[in-house]
């Protein structure tokens, strides 16, 4: 049996690697560093932690901690290896980056099915299993195949993306539903502001701080999306005639048309999710919670996003992937990790993991699976497979992504309950099926 070509050894593609090897199947891990350096990473090993140490939360009844109890369900050698490098830092799991990544290259090059190669690959290999996770800095020969592949179109950079809120925390008295002009339905949730409210507004946010940033992204900016709060510094009234332009917008309680508006679009299929219309920031998260909640109707906003800025190199995953990670033109292509528009560390691996389920199946003459949009990491997946693809965002865990609860229960820890508990039924007929 030909080996299966794993691009990338970063956190999706050293889990993909993993299952695979597990699973008896040969596997050819490609990771281009040392001899191709990327701009963030500093050392050769593999899953490496570009920036932070910390994994987020471990606790079981936060979105992050549901995660990674469904990861290590499914056999994370990540998690496995972060809790062996684990270090104090409270409800989070953080951990020593070198032991953490040295942990991880030693359990899969001592691995009798790897093979690690280190070269970059410069284009995707036609034929056989392939699964491609060379993550956000993806970059060079294969980004350019990688275009041409899915079409260029669907692939690109951001440097800066928008807040998102859950729908619930909105206050329905101060906001209204209407498209500009009346063109389509009533899509957008409308939060107008007098001209008070406005200039109150855009002081706070001219003078909030910007994220000071991890200093190899100040390298890395493009133009594709300029920061609210730089558009703001240019004059009082730029975002007036821009993010925040009430034109074509009547609110039906006054019956007139506001000083500004800031829009919300729906990001996910269940409607449980917004983003601010243009509202792309570099703020820092405790500014983004005190600034975008002046704005009228977000005052008790719930953030399952914050905005950020860092380049990022991702595919349109709701045009080209299915929910088994599977490209949509070639089921021997596979993709993981922040390529297919998922943020963060655990979401990569997560996406790597199944990545490297499926790949076995496929090459077993067995039918990929997904997992129930009722687990943390199908959410997730089904966020990126269904979400619109013509305004596509990554996403990070977050219990905003889950289909809501049959039941309204007000106490938010009985409700994240709930969550996990739906979350381990769905994880134990997964395994009953599908994990030997
Ligand atoms: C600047 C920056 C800061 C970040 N900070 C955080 C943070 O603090 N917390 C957090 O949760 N997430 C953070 N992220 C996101 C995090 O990096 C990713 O979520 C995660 O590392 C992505 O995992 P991945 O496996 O998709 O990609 P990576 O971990 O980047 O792995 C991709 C691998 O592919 C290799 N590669 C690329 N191209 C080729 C090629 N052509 N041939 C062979 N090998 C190749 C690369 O060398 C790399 O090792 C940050 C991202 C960036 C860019």
């Amino acid at each position: 049996m030909e080996a299966v070509n794993v691009i990338g050894g970063g956190l999706a593609g050293s889990e993909a690697a993993w299952q695979i090897a597990q699973a008896g199947i040969k596997v050819k891990l490609w990771e281009m560093r040392p001899v191709v350096p990327t701009p963030v990473h500093q050392t050769d090993h593999l899953a490496e932690l570009v920036c932070s140490n910390s994994l987020k939360s471990a606790l079981p009844d936060t979105a992050q901690g549901l995660l990674k109890n469904e990861m290590r369900i499914l056999g994370s050698l990540t998690l496995a290896c972060a809790e062996e490098a684990r270090v104090p830092a409270g409800s989070a799991l953080a951990v020593d980056r070198e032991i953490f990544s040295s942990l991880v290259t030693k359990r899969l090059a001592s691995h009798p099915q790897v093979e690690i190669i280190r070269q970059e690959v410069k284009t995707i290999p036609r034929g056989g299993v392939n699964i491609i996770a060379t993550g956000p800095l993806t970059a060079g020969g294969i980004f350019e195949d990688m275009a041409q592949l899915t079409g260029a179109d669907n692939l690109y950079f951001y440097d800066a993306i928008a807040p998102s809120v859950t729908l619930n925390s909105l206050n329905p008295h101060k906001i209204f539903r209407a498209s500009r002009y009346g063109k389509g339905n009533d899509d957008y949730i409308n939060c107008p502001l007098n001209k008070e409210e406005y200039e109150n507004f855009w002081q706070s946010l001219v003078d909030a701080d910007t994220a000071a940033g991890h200093d190899i992204d100040k390298k890395m900016f493009f133009d594709g999306c300029m920061p609210i709060e730089v558009i703001a510094r240019r004059g009082i009234d730029t975002l007036r005639y821009g993010p925040m332009r009430p034109v074509g917008l009547i609110d039906p309680r006054t019956e007139r048309r506001a000083w500004a508006v800031v829009q919300l679009r729906q990001e996910n299929q269940a409607g449980t999710v917004y983003g601010l219309v243009g509202f792309q920031t570099r703020l820092k998260w405790g500014e983004q919670d005190r600034v975008f909640r002046m704005i009228p109707g977000l005052e008790n906003a719930e953030f399952v996003r914050y905005g950020v800025m860092h380049r990022n190199t991702y595919i349109n995953s709701p045009r080209t992937m299915q929910k088994t990670l599977q490209y949509k033109n070639d089921p021997g292509i596979f993709l993981a990790g922040q390529i297919t528009g998922v943020e963060g560390y655990m979401e990569s691996a997560a996406t790597g993991i199944l990545a490297g389920i499926n790949a076995v199946r496929y090459i077993r003459n067995q039918h990929p699976v997904s997992l129930s949009s009722y687990t943390m990491l199908g959410a997730l997946v089904d966020f990126i497979c269904h979400s619109n693809p013509d305004d596509f965002q990554p996403m990070n865990a977050n219990f905003g992504i889950l289909p809501p609860l049959d039941n309204k229960v007000k106490d938010k820890r009985l409700r994240y309950q709930q969550y996990v508990q739906r979350s381990e039924r769905e994880m134990s007929k997964f395994s009953e099926l599908y994990l030997q």
